[in-house]
């Protein structure tokens, strides 16, 4: 149960030094009606998640977004974190956004534009802002597409470093490795190792392609304070069942 005078960044924090890996469930609220999403919700905070994460690439702002967070708020009390596509993907009824910087995008709009047109919502909200690096690694799925991002290659850590080093420098407080929704193989544990070895303290979310409990456990163990999952949930029978078993697997 959290505390609801604590900030969603230092909630998040104290679970990962307590219990070693937060879990985050992603929920894109274009890809159900409201009631389903606060479903969903509410059997993955059952089954052990730590906070709702809303976003999508595509179509996932507006009216939908908006009645999406107020059905999960009705049933849930964990956080709900935005993971917004674009400066569209902001809502006055979450509770904080990843406030994110694509840094391998090719593309302004994703660097800082969206930023800037989205910064001043944030501001009148009052929706709590969590800076963050994004990084998006092959095979990249849709965001890689539409954030018009330079994928890493699997196989070059030393340009994720790179990267991660350079958002921590830029003050950037989390750095989120993304395989991409979807994704047939998740980041690899020498990329999350190597990334999680420069940015120490600094919190490491990986995500995209997580399915099971193993592969959870691998990328935790390599180094992810948090492991996001979405697709999983959204293809499950039982959401509860599921997230326990990625819960178990990534837990002290
Ligand atoms: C901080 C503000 C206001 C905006 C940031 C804007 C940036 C940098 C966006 C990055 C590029 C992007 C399109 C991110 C989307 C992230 C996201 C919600 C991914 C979830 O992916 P899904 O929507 O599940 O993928 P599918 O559409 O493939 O299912
Ligand atoms: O849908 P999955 O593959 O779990 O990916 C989650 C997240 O990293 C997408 O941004
Ligand atoms: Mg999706």
């Amino acid at each position: 149960m959290p505390d609801l005078h604590m900030k969603v960044e230092e909630y998040l924090n104290e679970i990962a030094e307590r219990e070693g890996t937060v879990h985050l469930t992603l929920i894109d609220p274009a890809s159900q009606p409201p009631e389903v999403a606060a479903d969903i919700a509410k059997a993955a905070v059952d089954g052990g998640t730590d906070a709702i994460m809303i976003g999508g690439s595509t179509g996932a702002g507006g009216l939908a977004l908006d009645q999406t967070l107020l059905k999960i708020k009705e049933q849930i009390d964990v956080p709900t974190v935005l993971f917004p596509g674009n400066a569209g993907g902001l809502s006055i009824y979450a509770d904080a956004v990843l406030f994110m910087s694509l840094l391998n995008s090719r593309d302004i709009n994703y660097v800082t534009t969206n930023q800037a047109m989205g910064a001043p919502l944030v501001y009148k909200y009052g929706i709590e802002p969590i800076s963050m690096a994004y990084i998006i690694t092959e095979p990249g799925g849709t965001v890689g597409w539409v954030g018009d991002a330079k994928l890493i290659p699997r196989n070059k850590p030393e340009l994720a470093v790179a990267y991660s080093l350079a958002g921590k420098y830029m003050g950037m407080h989390y750095t989120y490795l993304e395989a991409g929704s979807g994704a047939d193989q998740p980041v690899t544990p020498a990329t999350i190792g190597a990334v999680k070895h420069v940015l120490g303290d600094n919190k490491l979310i990986v995500g995209g392609g997580i399915r099971d409990g193993r592969t959870a456990k691998i990328c935790a163990d390599a180094g992810a304070d948090m492991i996001v999952t979405g697709t999983i949930v959204e293809e499950t029978d039982d959401v509860r069942n599921k997230i326990e078993e990625l819960v178990s697997a990534i837990k002290k």
